[in-house]
């Protein structure tokens, strides 16, 4: 026989109010909510209904705890509907016609009204159904999970429902005209209907002006302002622009707000969204596409789901097409500015050269139409790729940071342009250059072509290195690696270390093969085999550096090997490449001998004092 699942009805009320919201203010914002859906249905019965909702703060003479009262012209509630909707968890009037009328009503999951016992131990309702017989009808709820329905001793002149909340003495703080007052501004601010607060007799507008992208305005100037010091307002920092959205999918409208400095680049910004004109969350992180973290949003959506809390925006389809097309109006604003106003793009990719980095990746027609503006570094300085591209044909670049600080000083000193591409998309944005720019060249340079560029020595040079050279392709032969003299800038630069593009992998693999097992090794050194043909690293002298023409006039061959493995190493130092076991112990007999030969001639010139 089957049984019925038993629920503890205190438990579940329990649950749904105190552990589903995050905040217990969010009573008001459920309340002002059902009322705006009830206005909303009695318009369905009588459109030219314009609906008013009242907020009213009855504090007692005698000190007891104050009452919040909630009244609403809205379609009320018959005695049929107090049962069936205020009274089954779970019901809703709304979920029935929530497919065809999504964009209406606000509620949808028949538990909102529990989120009254965070702050209160007892609701009356007291309502008059614009559909019934009139009577005014009183329902009153516990949060033991009890209730009772009567005809009211107060019949209502009019259609509409009225909310009585006594506080609770622990949430007495949510019952004073200032909380009462925020948290109506702070979640109905933008309803479509008036809000009026009384407090001691007297009644306050609390919602009077519409949001601004909704107002209309003399100038496209006054607009701009309006908006960008509502921004101000929102977010209590000042924006270097405002971008209109508006989609279709979701119907999403709103203003996105340019920041004023550069965020980090996974930084995911916190948007302020509404949903059918009622703040949903002050800290919404999936409306716009990842690229778009230099902007922080203030947008109503008619068309998408909440959460059960309604406290985000639940993940769906609709979602994920409106994000899409918001981002398409954050890209239409960059295309805008390309045509119209270059110099402000300009300014904007100085500030937030990543995010238009990372859509140029994704979106071709973006790619052709900024890829020129956007700036890199280069062994020259900063520039745009524009810039790099009028001045050389060939855009050369090298993909890691260490390749980079490889080159850069001696390549800059040769007068080579080399752009570094690795920071975040640069490579790739670089890859892709040749497939949207058929025109455009682009090659990976490697240190090992830098030497091509360096000037020869003279026949006469030739021979004073002679011995230089044979010692130093002995010493560095067991290393396989080979040796060159030339001349070329900076003078202080003593050796170059140049391998191609496998070479830091080659190194790699030779590390590992020392230090892993057979197993590993021999399939690392399979890959290697498809890799190119082995060519070998080089090791460039240049002959303007002052200890390198020392060291051609070395007599002591000793003295001569110990300095070329000692700049070898260096070199490999300065390319930040791991070194091999051979290699470190060179170092470590380099630098002992060091010492010991200074202190040799510490203690020859100590003698003879
Ligand atoms: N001010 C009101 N006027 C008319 N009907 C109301 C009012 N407040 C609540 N109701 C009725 O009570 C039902 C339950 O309200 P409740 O706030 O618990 O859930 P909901 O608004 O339907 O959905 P959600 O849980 O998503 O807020 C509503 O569907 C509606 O029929």
């Amino acid at each position: 026989m089957d049984h019925r699942f038993q629920v503890n009805l205190r438990g579940v009320i329990d649950l749904l109010s105190h552990h589903l919201y995050s905040t217990p203010g969010v009573f008001v914002r459920e309340l002002l909510q059902n009322a705006t859906d009830a206005i909303r249905a009695r318009r369905h019965l009588e459109p030219s209904h314009p609906g008013t909702v009242r907020l009213e703060l009855i504090e007692k003479q005698d000190g007891g705890l104050p009452t919040l009262l909630f009244s609403d012209d809205g379609v009320g509630l018959t005695e049929e509907e107090l049962h069936r909707f205020l009274a089954t968890i779970g019901e809703s009037s709304k979920r029935e016609t929530l497919e065809a009328r999504r964009d209406d009503f606000i509620g949808q999951f028949g538990i909102g009204l529990l989120s009254c016992f965070m702050v209160c131990d007892e609701l009356l309702v007291v309502t008059r159904s614009a559909k019934g017989d009139g009577r005014t009808m009183e329902w009153r709820g516990r949060h033991d999970g009890t209730y009772a329905v009567r005809p009211s001793e107060h019949p209502l002149e009019h259609p509409g429902t009225q909310v009585f909340l006594v506080a609770r003495a622990d949430a007495a703080e949510y019952f004073t005209a200032e909380r009462v007052r925020q948290l109506a501004v702070h979640y109905g601010g933008l309803l479509p209907f008036p809000i009026h607060l009384t407090v001691d007799g007297r009644a306050e507008h609390l919602n009077p002006a519409p949001p601004p992208w909704r107002s209309e305005y003399a100038s496209a100037g006054e607009r701009r302002a309006a908006l960008l010091a509502y921004g101000r307002e929102v977010f209590g920092q000042d924006f270097v622009d405002c971008i209109p959205l508006r989609t279709e999918a979701g119907q999403v409208e709103g203003v996105a707000f340019v920041l004023p400095f550069s965020p980090h680049f996974n930084a995911r910004q916190k948007h302020r969204v509404y949903l059918k004109d009622m703040l949903l969350s002050e800290s919404a992180e999936n409306l716009l596409p990842e690229w778009a973290f230099f902007v922080k949003c203030v947008v109503n959506a008619q068309g998408l789901r909440p959460t059960a809390s309604r406290e985000a925006f639940y993940e769906d389809a609709t979602l994920a097409r409106a994000r899409d097309a918001l981002g398409q109006c954050l890209r239409q604003y960059l295309v805008e500015l390309a045509h119209g106003d270059p110099r402000t793009l300009q300014r904007l990719i100085a500030l937030h050269g990543l995010s238009v980095k990372a859509l140029a990746l994704d979106d071709d027609d973006f790619y052709r139409l900024v890829i020129h503006w956007l700036p890199f570094e280069t062994t020259l300085g900063m520039m745009t790729l524009g810039q790099y591209r009028q001045s050389f044909a060939s855009v050369r670049y090298v993909n890691t940071l260490d390749a980079f600080r490889q080159v850069a000083r001696v390549a800059a000193a040769q007068g080579l342009c080399i752009l570094n591409g690795a920071y975040t998309h640069d490579t790739a944005l670089l890859e892709k250059l040749p497939r949207l720019l058929p025109d455009a060249q682009v090659e990976l340079f490697s240190a090992a072509q830098l030497p091509q560029g360096f000037e020869e020595l003279t026949a006469e040079e030739r021979q004073t290195v002679a011995r230089l050279r044979q010692v130093a392709t002995e010493a560095l032969e067991p290393f396989r690696c080979e040796v060159s003299i030339k001349k070329f800038l900076p003078p202080e630069v003593p050796t170059l270390y140049g391998d191609v593009d496998d070479g830091a992998f080659r190194r790699d693999v030779e590390r590992a093969r020392e230090e892993t097992d057979e197993l590993y090794a021999s399939v690392l050194e399979g890959a290697l085999a498809e890799s190119r043909e082995e060519e070998r690293p080089q090791l460039c002298f240049n002959l303007r550096n002052p200890v390198v023409r020392r060291l051609a006039r070395v007599r002591d061959d000793a003295q001569l090997k110990l300095s070329v493995e000692m700049l070898y190493v260096q070199a490999l130092l300065l390319g930040h490449r791991p070194l091999n076991a051979r290699e470190m112990a060179l170092l470590n007999r380099g630098l002992l001998g060091l010492i010991a030969a200074r202190l040799d001639d510490d203690e020859g010139t100590g003698g003879m004092h």
